[in-house]
């Protein structure tokens, strides 16, 4: 996947769930502080699915810290990062769920996929059973995950060219017979493609999801939450029955009107 010059990092925004201490500020960055922060404009679930030891951990670490561990621990369950991106002019606060790759874990992480807006599945190059098993995992997706979630298929370990299993021909191929599943190869530990994994999936999203209601049929007799709905282009608007907010709104619109058509363009 070709690095897109559209796409803009928002510096530093990327938080642990586990609790960090606050250094000091300096004066300049004390004032900076005083400015009031923009709120995100969406928030975005994106999880990392794949089998065990093909790099989700190393992807989402090097993704939202900049970092890579040589000897991780193997995920137990579900582990999560966020950070907060730039793209199209919106402050996007992405979700990162990264799933646990051993089988036995299965239960629990499926129940991430649902919300999930993106999905990145992973596997290693240099090890064929790991590729071998993604029809495994694309059942998962088909039971689990929304219809409308983005797909990106992702050979990992690209540095490790010299152990190469995997072709690039054969990732492709793969990806293209899945509708819209976009495909790139990558190495969280030399860094590479790594931003643009993300952030093509995020810009993927979007163009699926916002901007501009252009048409709504709609066959329910609620006029007051159409006209809401088409003048109010603001992101913040709440959603009636479900009080979601941002993106949410949409969806859950969707969700919530039966009989709805919405057509949803940039
Ligand atoms: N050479 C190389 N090694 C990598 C790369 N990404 C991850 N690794 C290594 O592969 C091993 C597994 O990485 P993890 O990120 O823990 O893999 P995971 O998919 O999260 O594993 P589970 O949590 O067990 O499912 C670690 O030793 C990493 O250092 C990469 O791009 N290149």
């Amino acid at each position: 996947m070709d690095p897109r010059p559209g796409y803009q990092r928002a510096g530093g925004s990327s938080n642990h769930h586990s609790a960090s201490s606050s250094p000091a500020l300096t004066g300049a960055q004390a004032r900076r502080r005083k400015q009031p922060l923009r709120p995100a404009d969406f928030k975005l679930q994106v999880i990392i699915i794949g089998s065990r030891g093909v790099g989700k951990t190393s992807l989402m670490e090097r993704f939202t810290d900049d970092t890579f561990c040589e000897a991780c621990k193997s995920t137990v369950g579900v582990d999560f990062k966020i950070k907060t991106v730039e793209l199209r002019g919106k402050k996007i606060r992405l979700q990162i769920w990264d799933t646990a790759g051993q089988e036995r874990f299965n239960s629990i992480t499926s129940a991430y996929y649902r919300s999930a807006k993106g999905i990145i599945l992973v596997y290693d190059l240099t090890k064929s059973e790991t590729f071998e098993d993604l029809p495994k995992w694309m059942k998962m997706i088909d039971k689990y995950a929304s219809e409308e979630a983005e797909l990106l298929l992702v050979g990992n370990k690209l540095d490790c060219e010299i152990d190469r299993e995997i072709t690039k021909q054969q990732g492709e191929k793969f990806a293209q017979q899945i509708t819209g599943m976009r495909f790139c190869e990558a190495s969280a530990k030399d860094n590479f493609n790594v931003d643009e994994i993300f952030l093509k999936l995020v810009d993927d999203i979007l163009k699926k999801v916002k901007m501009t209601i252009l048409q709504f049929t709609w066959e329910r007799s609620n006029g007051s939450m159409l006209s809401k709905i088409m003048t109010n282009d603001a992101p913040h608007t709440k959603c009636e029955t479900c009080s979601a907010k941002c993106m949410e709104l949409y969806i859950a619109v969707c969700r919530h009107i039966k009989g709805a058509v919405i057509y949803l363009f940039i």
